[in-house]
């Protein structure tokens, strides 16, 4: 999954892909680095960021869509807001990225479940501007475990397929580093809940933090890319269908390595 921010303020990659252009030429050219979907999303959901509304989410992602829909690139969209995946599937977007895992908003299990699309669940306990404070776990991998298999449980109550169901463990929302490292080392127990799990580190926070400088200055967010590749490496190890990236190319290699060890866990 290639990362396409189209924010002004995301935190790895915000402002780059604001004109639509812009963003359509990156999104062609991840496609053609190797990534099988474009996430493409409208909102920042980085610790702190302000929310926009529903109306400027739509107007910077559906022109974005359109065109990649047309030049028959896949795409996600990432957001927590029914309307605006509705909006996207209509331009041609073909799986809801849901950072929320549909606890945002009600109405997003009944259009997950009209569009019959795949529907991705990331563990989630609120919006950026307070997320962080959430992050108290006595055992998060149980946690974040029990949490996404009820997100799992309602969605399908809500009538949706359980095979289009895709979990994720959220990693940087509301969980400190220490969490997200837990969590990658035990990514098996998520895996294990029996639906595809997809895995989102690429340049976060934690890493920057692991590779500090001397001074304990975090590496810059370009700076993160051979750690995001060790963690996506990881991931699809511990059994992971999926890696959300910025950097594609460089993980399509890196997978193409994993693939040619024959491994049974890479899905393609
Ligand atoms: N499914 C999923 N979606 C996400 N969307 C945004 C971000 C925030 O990172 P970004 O600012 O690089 O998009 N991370 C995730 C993630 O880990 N998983």
């Amino acid at each position: 999954m290639g990362v396409l921010n189209v924010t002004p303020d995301s935190f790895s990659d915000g402002g780059r892909y604001t004109d639509v252009d812009a963003a359509v030429q990156h999104g062609v050219s991840l496609f053609r680095e190797g990534a099988h979907v474009i996430d493409v999303g409208g909102e920042s959901t980085r610790p702190g960021a302000d929310r926009v509304d529903a109306e400027t989410e739509i107007a910077r992602v559906v022109p974005v869509i359109e065109r990649l829909f047309a030049q028959g690139v896949p795409v996600s969209i990432d957001t927590t807001r029914a309307a605006v995946a509705e909006a996207a599937l209509a331009a041609g977007a073909a799986v809801i990225n849901d950072v929320s895992g549909g606890l945002a908003d009600p109405a997003m299990a009944s259009v997950a479940a009209a569009a019959g699309c795949p529907w991705i669940l990331m563990h989630w306990r609120g919006h950026s501007r307070d997320m962080q404070k959430l992050a108290a776990y006595q055992d998060v991998v149980a946690e974040v475990r029990d949490e996404l298999r009820a997100r799992a449980d309602a969605a399908i109550a809500a009538g949706v397929d359980p095979s289009m169901i895709v979990l994720d463990p959220g990693l940087g929302f509301a969980k400190q580093a220490e969490h997200n490292w837990a969590l990658s080392a035990h990514l098996g127990v998520l895996v294990a809940l029996g639906f595809p799990v997809l895995f989102g580190a690429s340049r976060k926070t934690y890493l920057g933090r692991l590779l500090a400088g001397p001074d304990g200055t975090p590496r810059p967010v370009d700076g993160r890319e051979a750690a995001t590749l060790a963690t996506s490496l990881l991931a699809v190890a511990s059994g992971a269908w999926g890696v959300r990236v910025h950097e594609v190319g460089a993980t399509a290699d890196a997978l193409a390595v994993w693939r040619a060890t024959g491994s049974p866990h890479f899905r393609g």
